[in-house]
């Protein structure tokens, strides 16, 4: 049996917790609100953010993070992506070497570009860190749907360690080395996502939607390798597949946030609407950004900055990308002579 840490009670960590506690770990879940570990303890259901999903009675919820963290195998942090550095910082005096980290948020730190993994590494340096992301709702794994999702870490021992802890007849877990390119798609599709529900929103079609979708895993995948990630993972479950599920999906906040949009919502009207994080909003000045600093055009992601940030009408973003200089689909195929 593992002693596991669940950092972060929201609905991604409930969901997880709840895997975890099924599989037989000893399972603590820890959060920053007094509020939230006080309904946990007293109805064993998150009832805001995964409501219908009943969690044992034996599992401990607490706000004391020394105790969370103390004498754990393995700690899951689901915070959001804003709040990744500052819980890892207050972690680090109580984490000792050998203990492993699985960052389990997508995101990109939008003043220094990193990973949530590269923050976690600098933030606390005794421990071994490890990504879980994949295409997973929360609503459904919570309730047992069957879900594929990969662990990723440099050392294929640790993501075999957070693979057998997760992994069960519902939860099928893969691993993988290649941790930056895990993180980029997971974050890079929440922003591509947000497009995808304005297409929504306005009222365009399955067309639209699929267009977005093709379009988005190659300006992900052209950013993705240009920074050393494999172009495998980019078509693997952590890029094609959650972009798949976070376009189409109607549990995803992203895809929900963007439809608001598309309907005439702005940006602070639509995350207060959606209530639970909506991280592509956090991720797409990241994106932008990367994509200048790697000189890659990213022209989906370029449009949904304008449109959350400089009040750029959905519609006028759409015929925009429509109006693009023609081009080849794929600029490297060779024409005959
Ligand atoms: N939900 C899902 O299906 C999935 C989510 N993820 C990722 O997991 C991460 C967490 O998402 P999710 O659980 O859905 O988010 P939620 O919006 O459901 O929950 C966020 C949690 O963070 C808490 N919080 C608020 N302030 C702080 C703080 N200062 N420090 C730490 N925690 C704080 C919130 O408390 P309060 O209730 O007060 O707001 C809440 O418990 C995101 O990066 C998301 O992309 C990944 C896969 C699936
Ligand atoms: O990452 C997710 C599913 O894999 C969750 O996406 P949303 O944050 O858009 O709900």
């Amino acid at each position: 049996m593992a002693k596991v840490a669940v950092i972060g009670a929201g609905s991604w960590g409930t969901a997880l917790a709840k895997v975890l506690h099924t599989n037989g770990s000893q399972v603590t879940v820890w959060s920053i609100v007094e509020a939230e570990i006080a309904m946990l303890r007293e109805r064993h259901e998150h009832v805001d953010k995964l409501p219908g999903v009943k969690l044992p009675e034996d599992m401990e919820f607490t706000t004391d993070l020394k105790a969370a963290v103390e004498d754990k195998e393995y700690l899951i942090l689901a915070v959001p992506s804003v709040f990744t550095r500052s819980t890892a910082k207050s972690m680090a005096p109580f984490v000792k070497a050998g203990q492993i980290i699985v960052c389990v948020a997508k995101g990109i730190e939008e003043n220094t570009l990193m990973t949530l993994s590269d923050i976690v590494e600098e933030e606390v340096p005794a421990a071994e860190v490890a990504v879980m992301c994949g295409p997973s709702h929360a609503e459904e794994v919570g309730v047992g749907l069957p879900t594929t999702v990969v662990a990723g870490a440099k050392k294929r021992k640790v993501a075999e360690g957070v693979q057998d802890i997760f992994m069960n007849e519902v939860f099928r877990v893969y691993t993988s080395p290649d941790v930056l390119g895990m993180e980029l798609g997971g974050s890079l599709k929440n922003v591509i996502a947000l497009a995808a529900g304005m297409a929504d929103g306005l009222g365009y079609g399955d067309n639209t939607k699929a267009a977005l979708i093709t379009r988005g895993i190659m300006e992900m995948s052209r950013l993705a390798i240009k920074m050393g990630a494999k172009a495998e993972t980019l078509s693997g479950l952590t890029g094609i597949g959650d972009l798949i599920v976070t376009c189409e999906s109607r549990h995803s906040r992203n895809r929900k946030a963007g439809m608001l949009i598309g309907q005439g919502y702005t940006m602070k009207q639509a995350m207060d609407e959606v209530k639970m994080v909506v991280e592509g909003v956090y991720s797409a000045k990241a994106a932008i950004a990367l994509a200048k600093k790697y000189g890659v055009d990213m022209p989906i992601i370029e449009e949904v900055n304008c449109v959350l940030f400089e009040d750029k009408p959905a519609k006028e973003a759409v015929r925009e990308l429509m109006m693009r200089d023609r081009r080849a689909e794929h600029s490297a195929l060779e024409w005959e002579a």
